[in-house]
């Protein structure tokens, strides 16, 4: 493992991370990320949602990923959230910025405001569950799924561009679900019973596995529709969807653009980024050859390279 710096005071290198950002629907392209190349990772989990971009804004290293596809082919359970995570850290990803619709579970969060979540609870059902298994063994915390360095960068940026009228919350819990059909309007209700601000489909399982991959996970969440449950407002539709998220468009690509900046100005360590420190279960004797090889990637900087 590197040596400390004044960059990385938890002992990881971060001077030449890169940033990844997770596009969601309706965001299939990262405008503002120069000398863009391509590429087509294999993973030991398959094929990646699509190519991945990997580009420049200013002087950091960006990747940016469609997790549904460029043409949006993968449903929520079909993303492949384990070969999208392992290809980005492959890639040297220790930050990611999550953009996705949402729907409004609340009153005073409204379609055209976003939010910045700090908790999930999930129900979905067909989810990877781990990057891990077959015979190697980790638990990582989980309490506080999303970065809270990243997700105040976030939230400051974010801030600042909100125009007059539209608000950023900063916090709220995302209601994972499993899809692709929308609620139910009592599962709406259960969920606002809940004190869920927000409902999607994707963040959950990727924040837990970008945790397994220590990369620091946070999400800029935009709120499109009231879901089902508001009496003045039409339950949601796809079509409503993407019409907000394109009212939304140039702004979220902004507001990526200004976080980028403040990423590559600050660095920011985080403890996702030793996540693994003290979750690898299984004493590495006793790993699969098999799986010591798939798993390399993660467990190199505490057991070393395999060979
Ligand atoms: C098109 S509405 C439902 C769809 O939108 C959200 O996607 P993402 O999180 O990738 O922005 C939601 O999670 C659903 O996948
Ligand atoms: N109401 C909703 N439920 C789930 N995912 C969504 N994405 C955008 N709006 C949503």
């Amino acid at each position: 493992m590197s040596s400390p710096t004044p960059n990385s005071p938890n002992g990881i290198d971060l001077s030449r991370a890169r940033l990844g950002i997770l596009g969601g629907s309706g965001l299939y392209a990262m405008e503002g990320l120069e000398d863009i190349q391509e590429l087509t990772i294999e993973t030991p989990y398959g094929a990646p949602s699509d190519a991945l971009r990997l580009g420049r804004i200013g002087d950091l290293e960006v990747v940016f990923l469609a997790r549904h596809g460029r043409h949006h082919s993968h449903t929520p359970t079909e993303v492949p959230y384990q070969a999208n995570l392992w290809a980005l850290r492959s890639l040297g990803v220790r930050w990611i910025l999550s953009l996705s619709a949402v729907g409004s579970l609340q009153e005073q969060v409204r379609p055209l405001d976003m939010l910045v979540p700090d908790q999930f609870i999930d129900r979905t059902q067909q989810r990877p569950l781990t990057l891990f298994g077959e015979g190697l063994v980790a638990h990582v915390a989980f309490a506080e799924p999303f970065c809270p360095a990243l997700s105040r960068l976030l939230g400051d940026v974010a801030e600042s561009l909100m125009p007059e009228g539209r608000k950023l919350h900063r916090g709220g819990t995302y209601l994972c679900m499993e899809g692709p059909a929308f609620s139910t309007r009592a599962e709406s209700e259960l969920y606002r019973s809940w004190d869920c601000q927000v409902i999607g489909m994707t963040n959950h399982t990727e924040a837990r596995l970008a945790r397994e991959a220590e990369i620091a996970y946070a999400t800029l969440a935009m709120v499109t529709d009231y879901d089902c449950w508001h009496q003045e407002h039409a339950s949601v539709t796809v079509e409503m969807v993407i019409a907000n998220l394109q009212a939304n468009a140039s702004l979220a690509q902004q507001i990526v653009r200004l976080a980028a900046q403040r990423v590559e100005a600050q660095r920011p360590s985080s403890s996702a980024h030793q996540a693994l420190r003290h979750a690898l279960m299984t004493p590495k004797e006793h790993v699969p050859a098999a799986t010591r090889r798939k798993l390399e990637l993660f467990t190199a900087p505490y057991w070393g390279p395999f060979s």
